[in-house]
């Protein structure tokens, strides 16, 4: 469960109230609505000028919180000269995941033909596909992503789409950003729309989706 009551961040977000008991929760608004603020957050990077916010009943940047959830920012810079299984294998260390835990991310981002690679030589695409493989090994019971369709293509879009299926099934929770609904209607079952740091609109998104 994740509830928001009431969340200020000075000149970014004002009195934004959200709570999401099951499912996947889309962040809907124009650049500058406050998306990233908002998981940024949530996930226990910035600390908000009033109101609270629960993560499974903990503080976003208490270690228990921390445990739940997996954050996958627009931008996350790897050591350049890292490759692939690497990074890959330092993420399960870190997270206490399996071996089975780390080839089914691999499997489900499609990274299986680029392991040997060093993140100098990833397109923006397979950074992003590495990123979510790395964050979300293991099922953390809290996806936040930001934007995390804004760099994938069609088939990388299809397999973050029955991963989240496959995460939903299982009791999972998911918020995640975007600008238009249509880049996310195969990722989330509800949406709040921000502008200007405030929620003005919220509802269903038109979502159909069986786990794999
Ligand atoms: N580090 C910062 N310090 C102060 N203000 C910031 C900072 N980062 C962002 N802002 C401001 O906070 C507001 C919300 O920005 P935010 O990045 O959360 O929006 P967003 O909805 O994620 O936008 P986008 O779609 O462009 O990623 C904007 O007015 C932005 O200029």
């Amino acid at each position: 469960m994740v509830e928001v009551v009431n969340l200020h961040k000075k000149g970014r977000l004002s009195g934004v109230n959200l709570r999401l008991a099951s499912g996947s929760l889309a962040l809907l608004g124009p650049n500058g609505a406050g998306k990233s603020t908002l998981l940024g957050l949530l996930a226990g990077r910035l600390r908000a000028d009033g109101g609270v916010m629960w993560l499974f009943g903990h503080h976003p940047q208490s270690l228990e919180a921390a445990r739940t959830r997996a954050y996958i920012p627009q931008h996350l810079g790897f050591p350049p000269t890292l490759r692939v299984e690497e990074i890959l294998e330092a993420a399960r260390r870190l997270k206490g995941a399996s071996p089975q835990d780390k080839a089914e991310a691999t499997r489900r981002m499609g990274l299986e033909a680029h392991l040997k690679r060093p993140v100098a030589q990833l397109s923006g695409g397979w950074r992003q596909r590495l990123a979510l493989a790395a964050g979300l090994m293991g099922y953390p019971p809290l996806w936040l992503l930001d934007e995390p369709a804004s760099a994938l293509d069609t088939e990388g879009l299809e397999r973050l789409q029955d991963w989240m299926a496959a995460h939903l099934a299982m009791g999972g929770l998911a918020i995640l950003s975007a600008h238009r609904q249509e880049e996310i209607s195969c990722l989330a079952e509800r949406y709040v729309r921000l502008e200007d740091g405030q929620v003005v609109e919220q509802g269903s998104v038109n979502y159909a989706q069986e786990p794999s």
